[in-house]
């Protein structure tokens, strides 16, 4: 047996760093929401008792490091599985981006096991896998658009963005997240307002999620990269309603309620970038009443 499934893309339509913590990871407090650029993890029976893992892009590692793989890992320690699996996964999100293209691949390996193997995990279950892996990974188990607290493993799920696209540009270099979080403790923080955010998606505001949105991690980055200065004030130029860098970076995204402009943004930003992209947010990452 196989089971497919999509893993999307996530943006932060805003991300206040409040502190660290005791175990060294950042009090973090952050709006997240799913977007249609996803990769595809197929799970599939194998004979024996081992995780193979198979991926699209030569980049991506195939062995324990992938977090596909630690998923299927954890899984199997933690229900004393003896089954092998298959996990092949078709990249589209752009790596080391900002746009938890690995922890989602995890998401839905957790999703597809907990179905190919027949668990019955409930959300909170599922929760406590994501939680060993990496601070995103719980966001990408239901995804949607949501408030994340702690590190990042704290959901509490908000209402859908407004109808709008999202154009991503994603500049021909990775950043590392740890590093960008080692860097902003000797750097003045800009704190956005996470709970104005809430409120204006609350109220399906979108001309006030436009202007609410920010990054506490977006200065850091720009310090490395110095293409996200220049991708943003083009970005502005053209007419987006809003635009920010996503997580730690260096991917950046325009909002837009309208065709013509997004059609405007990918044409003009094509010339300048090779990784471009326009999406909508996406409402729901799996069948989420079954686990409630
Ligand atoms: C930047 C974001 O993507 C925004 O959603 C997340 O905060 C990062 O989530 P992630 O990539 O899943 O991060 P993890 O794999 O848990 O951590 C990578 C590294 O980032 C740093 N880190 C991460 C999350 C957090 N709240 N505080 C941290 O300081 C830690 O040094 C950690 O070793
Ligand atoms: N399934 C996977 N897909 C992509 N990268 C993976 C995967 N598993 C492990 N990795 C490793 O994870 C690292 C970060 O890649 P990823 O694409 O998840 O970064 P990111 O989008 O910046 O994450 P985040 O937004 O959660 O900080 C890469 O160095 C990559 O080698």
């Amino acid at each position: 047996m196989k089971i497919l499934e999509k893993a999307p893309a996530k943006i932060n339509l805003s991300l206040d760093v409040l502190g660290i913590r005791s175990d060294g990871y950042h009090e973090v407090k952050m709006v997240m929401t799913s977007i249609d650029l996803a990769d595809r993890v197929e799970c599939g029976d194998l004979k024996g008792n081992r995780i193979v893992i198979r991926t699209s892009a030569s980049y991506v590692p195939e062995d324990d490091r992938n977090f596909a793989y630690q998923a299927a890992q954890y899984i199997k320690e933690t229900y004393h599985i003896d089954r092998g699996v298959e996990i092949t996964i078709t990249k589209n999100i752009p790596v080391a981006a900002g746009l938890a293209g690995g922890s989602t691949d995890a998401a839905a390996t957790i999703r597809a096991l907990n179905k190919l193997w027949d668990l019955g995990m409930s959300y909170s279950e599922m929760l406590a896998i994501a939680m060993k892996i990496g601070s995103d990974v719980a966001f990408c188990v239901k995804g949607g658009t949501a408030i994340a607290t702690g590190r990042g493993e704290q959901i509490e799920p908000l209402p859908p963005l407004p109808p709008c696209w999202v154009v991503l540009v994603k500049p021909p270099v990775s950043v590392s997240t740890a590093q960008i979080y080692k860097d902003i403790d000797s750097l003045p923080i800009v704190h956005p307002n996470v709970d104005a955010m809430i409120r204006a998606i609350e109220h399906g505001d979108f001309a006030s999620i436009c202007s609410l949105l920010g990054n506490a991690l977006e200065g850091a980055t720009m310090r490395k990269v110095a293409d996200i200065a220049k991708i943003k004030a083009h970005m502005k130029v053209i007419g987006a309603e809003g635009i920010l860098m996503s997580g730690s970076g260096p991917t950046v995204f325009a909002l837009t309620q309208h065709e013509s402009r997004m059609q405007r943004l990918m044409n003009g930003m094509r010339g300048y970038c090779s990784q471009v992209f326009a999406v909508r947010p996406c409402k729901t990452v799996s069948l989420l009443s079954e686990y409630e």
